[in-house]
C-alpha cells in the first residue's frame, strides 16, 4: 500500500493512532452529535488494549474509525505507517485485507464454508497462501484441530468465535480489532476466547484493540482506555476487574453520555 504522507510519529511504537479525531453526525444544530470530540490515542504494538465507557460514549465509533470502516470529520488516523483517513476505496480495501483483522460479537462466519475455509477466506480473497506453519500454530492454539471440516452451524458459539479469532490472526495483521467478542458467549466460552486473545499478544506479539462493556473481559488487557462523551477521560494499566468497575461507576455517576 502506498501513501505519500509519512507518519511523523515514526519512532513511537504505535500500531494504531488517532490524532485529534472528530466524528460528527447530523448536519443541523438539532441533530448534531459529536460522537468523537478530539480523541488522541496511541495503541502500542504488541499490547492488548480495551476501550470502555458508558453507552453512547463513542467506543464503536472510535474502533470503526481506527479500522478504516468509517470516515472521520477531522483529525488523522494511522495504522502503522499508513495514514488511513486519506485513503481512497482501493487503499481502504487493501488496508482491511492486509493490515487489520476483525472479530465481531456475532462471529460473522460464512455459513456455507467449513471452519478451515472461513479461517483462510481473507487470505484467499487477497490471493495469498497461508503460511502452513503459522496456520498450524493458530489452529492448535485456538484448539479447533478436530473441528476444521465442520460448518459454523455445527459448532458451539465459543467454537465459532474461536474460528473468527483464528481468521483474524492467520494473516498476521498489524492490529486485530475486536468488538464485544464475548458479548454472545457464556462465561466459560468467553474466558477461553479472552485467554486466547491474551496469549496471542504475549506469545506472538499480536496487537489487539477490544471494545467491551465487561470489566472482567477488560482485565485480560494490558491497558484500559475510558471514553466519555466522545473524549478519552482516563486509562488504567494492568487492570483488574475491580479497578475497572470502580472507574466505570465514577463515569456513570458523572452523568456523561
Ligand atoms: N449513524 C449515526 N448517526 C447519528 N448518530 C450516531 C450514529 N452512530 C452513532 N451515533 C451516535 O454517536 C454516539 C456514539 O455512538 P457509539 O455507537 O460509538 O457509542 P458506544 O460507546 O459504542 O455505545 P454502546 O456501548 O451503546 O454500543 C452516540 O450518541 C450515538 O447515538
Amino acid at each position: 500500500m502506498t501513501d505519500s504522507s509519512t507518519n511523523d510519529a515514526v519512532g513511537t511504537n504505535a500500531a494504531a493512532r488517532a490524532v485529534d479525531v472528530w466524528k460528527v453526525y447530523g448536519t443541523t444544530e438539532d441533530t448534531r452529535v459529536n460522537a468523537l470530540a478530539g480523541v488522541s490515542a496511541e495503541f502500542e504494538r504488541g499490547k492488548f488494549t480495551a476501550i470502555m465507557g458508558p453507552s453512547g460514549s463513542g467506543k464503536s465509533t472510535l474502533m470503526h474509525c481506527l479500522a478504516g470502516l468509517d470516515s472521520i470529520s477531522r483529525g488523522e488516523v494511522w495504522i502503522g505507517d499508513t495514514r488511513v483517513d486519506t485513503l481512497g476505496d482501493k487503499g481502504l480495501t487493501l488496508l482491511r485485507r492486509e493490515k487489520v483483522g476483525f472479530i465481531f460479537q456475532q462471529f460473522n462466519l460464512l455459513p456455507t464454508l467449513s471452519a478451515e475455509e472461513n479461517i483462510t477466506l481473507p487470505l484467499n480473497i487477497g490471493k495469498r497462501k497461508p503460511d502452513p506453519e503459522w496456520m498450524a500454530t493458530v489452529i492448535k492454539t485456538v484448539g479447533l484441530g478436530d473441528r476444521l471440516k465442520h460448518r459454523p452451524t455445527q459448532l458451539s458459539g465459543g467454537q465459532q468465535q474461536r474460528v473468527a479469532c483464528a481468521r483474524a490472526l492467520v494473516s498476521k495483521p498489524d492490529v486485530v480489532f475486536a468488538d464485544e467478542p464475548t458479548g454472545n458467549l457464556d462465561s466459560r466460552s468467553g474466558a477461553e476466547v479472552l485467554q486466547f486473545l491474551q496469549n496471542s499478544v504475549r506469545d506472538f506479539g499480536q496487537t489487539i484493540v477490544m471494545v467491551t462493556h465487561d470489566p472482567g473481559a477488560a482485565s485480560y488487557a494490558d491497558r484500559v482506555v475510558f471514553l466519555a462523551d466522545g473524549q478519552i477521560v482516563d486509562e488504567i494499566f494492568e487492570p483488574t476487574s475491580d479497578r475497572v468497575l470502580e472507574k466505570m461507576k465514577t463515569l456513570d455517576t458523572f452523568g456523561v453520555a
